[in-house]
């Protein structure tokens, strides 16, 4: 008589892990002719930032963009805790407990700072400053709440003291950090950021990673951006992308070290001529 094949027994009775946060599978997007993304997947896990780097056009921004909705992928599926969702529209987001910050800032232009974090904070309140905007009423508690929720978040990102200003009266830094409480206003426990550090300098940089690497203690996040240091000092986990493809998957030291990340920078750089960043 044969044993049971202990591995066997062990794997039959072991305790499923719960579900990622978040997870895009097998995602394939096309444009016309072009294939943007083949068959990603990508995870997020509570506490974890995870981000997503490659070259230019390798399809950072696609994916992001599948992942908040925008884009539909022609294949492949999106899960919420391991919940399918079919069809995610960039407007169901918030109510989900995801929220985004996209590249640029993004912010309502006719709206001083105060209000365009309240938008944020919105999903909270039974009325809504939507409903605001279109001037259908709405409680005074409503209101408050509302407010509070705007000004914790611009506290915690520094940007309280411009409350009445207008976005385009203010430098892009701080407009950027406007997005960001923006996002933080909604609470929520998945942040999507695409590109957080473009057109920001090196202390700036710094500074943003020490903010996000923080955020862990209440959020997952998925990072996409192109500054290499940024990403490899805040990240637990990175996914690199080349032609739609990934290339490399792992914590930021085995992916530092894998060959197909480095011909994929390598070749890049051929492809401008040299030239660094
Ligand atoms: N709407 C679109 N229509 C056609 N092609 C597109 C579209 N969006 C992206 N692409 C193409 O898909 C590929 C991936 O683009 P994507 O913007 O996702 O790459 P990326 O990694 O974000 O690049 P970058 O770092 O330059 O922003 C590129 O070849 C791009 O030209």
């Amino acid at each position: 008589m044969t044993l049971p094949d202990r591995s066997d027994t062990q794997t039959s009775t072991t305790v499923r892990e719960s579900p990622p946060l978040f997870e895009a599978r097998g995602i394939s997007v096309r444009f016309g002719g072009l294939t943007a993304l083949d068959d990603v997947s990508l995870a997020a896990s509570p506490s974890e930032i995870h981000g997503v780097i490659g070259p230019n056009g390798a399809g950072k921004t696609t994916l992001f963009n599948v992942c908040c909705g925008f884009v539909a992928p022609d294949s492949g599926t999106l899960y919420r805790g391991g919940r399918e969702l079919a069809d995610l529209r960039p407007h169901q987001l918030s109510g989900m407990g995801i929220a985004r910050t996209l590249q640029g800032v993004g912010l309502f232009a006719g709206l001083t700072v105060l209000e365009n974090v309240m938008v944020g904070a919105d999903r909270f309140h039974r009325s809504g400053f939507t409903s605001a905007l279109f001037a259908l009423p709405r409680s005074a508690a409503d209101e408050r709440g509302l407010r509070e929720s705007a000004r914790g978040a611009m506290r915690e990102v520094g940007v309280e003291s411009y409350a009445s200003r207008m976005p385009s009266s203010l430098p892009y830094p701080v407009q950027k950090k406007v997005a960001l409480a923006r996002a933080l206003a909604a609470a929520p426990d998945l942040l999507l950021l695409d590109e957080p550090a473009s057109g920001l300098g090196h202390d700036e940089i710094v500074e943003l990673g020490e903010f996000v690497r923080a955020l862990t203690d209440r959020m997952a996040v998925i990072l996409v951006d192109h500054h290499m240091d940024l990403v490899m000092s805040i990240c637990d986990r990175i996914t690199v992308l080349d032609f739609g493809k990934v290339v490399a998957h792992g914590s930021p030291d085995a992916v530092r070290n894998e060959p197909a990340v480095i011909d994929a920078y390598l070749g890049e750089q051929a492809r401008r001529g040299d030239q660094d960043e």
